[in-house]
């Protein structure tokens, strides 16, 4: 880990690839919630059953926002013509590097994630996906190595029941959180939150400061301090 100063100094100038690379060297979601609800940003978790496909994942990224919404056909009334999945695919093609791919609205009833994805989106640079429903095509997925948050494991097929309707708007989960295009999204083994733009270099830092702080409280009690002391003392638990 770089030493506190220089690195608490350097958060507020450093560029994307930089961040995001020590945003999973070196946090974890705890402590980004921690300082969220110190900030009173209290609804920026998205929902517990939402979980990496393998617990090592992480992501760190900008969020990609896209809106999914259930339908049966695959027929756009308006224009009478098929298009199964939607606006799916000029979605995936308008990725960038960095970029989070993050779903909602779906039912949980098909896989709106899967295989031919994760191939673009690994092709693009593209820093993970988040979705509110399942995947599918998991062996593949897991494969590629694109780090995956996802409801389950579930191959029945969106391009009958469901279609992406919109992207780059903003999207809310069903536990009422919203994120907004190029929030931070970052996830672990203990679920994913959504960092919002405008603070996220002080939410960053200030999670980065409470990382240092429960470093001294840890070696305080490996060394035998009680809880009740290293609490007075270091307000950190
Ligand atoms: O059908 C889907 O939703 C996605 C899929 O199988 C793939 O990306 O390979
Ligand atoms: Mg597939």
């Amino acid at each position: 880990m770089l030493e506190k100063n220089d690195l608490l100094d350097k958060i507020e100038t450093m560029d994307d690839d930089e961040l995001f690379d020590i945003m999973k060297k070196e946090l974890y979601t705890g402590v980004l919630t921690d300082i969220m609800d110190t900030m009173d940003l209290r609804h920026q978790f998205l929902p517990a059953y939402i979980q990496p496909l393998n617990r090592d994942m992480m992501v760190a990224g900008r969020a990609f926002t896209v809106q999914e919404a259930d339908v049966t056909g695959t027929r756009i009334c308006a224009e009478n013509r098929e298009k199964p999945f939607g606006i799916m695919f000029e979605a995936l093609d308008a990725m960038k590097k960095n970029d989070v791919y993050i779903c909602t609205g779906s039912s949980p009833k098909y896989a709106c994630f899967g295989g031919l994805m994760s191939t673009r989106m690994i092709k693009l640079g593209v820093a993970g996906a988040v979705v509110s429903g399942y995947t599918r095509d998991t062996k593949e997925v897991l494969s590629l190595g694109l780090p995956t948050f996802t409801r389950g494991c579930y191959a029945q097929d969106q391009g009958m029941r469901g279609r992406v309707i919109d992207y780059n708007c903003p999207i809310e989960f069903e536990n009422g959180v919203l994120v907004n295009p190029g929030d931070i999204i970052f996830g672990d083994i203990d679920g994913v939150l959504s960092i919002p733009k405008k603070q996220e270099r002080e939410i960053i830092r200030k999670a980065f400061e409470k990382v240092y702080g429960e470093n001294e409280v840890r070696i305080a009690i490996e060394n035998g301090m009680s809880v009740v002391e290293a609490f007075d003392k270091y307000g950190i638990m």
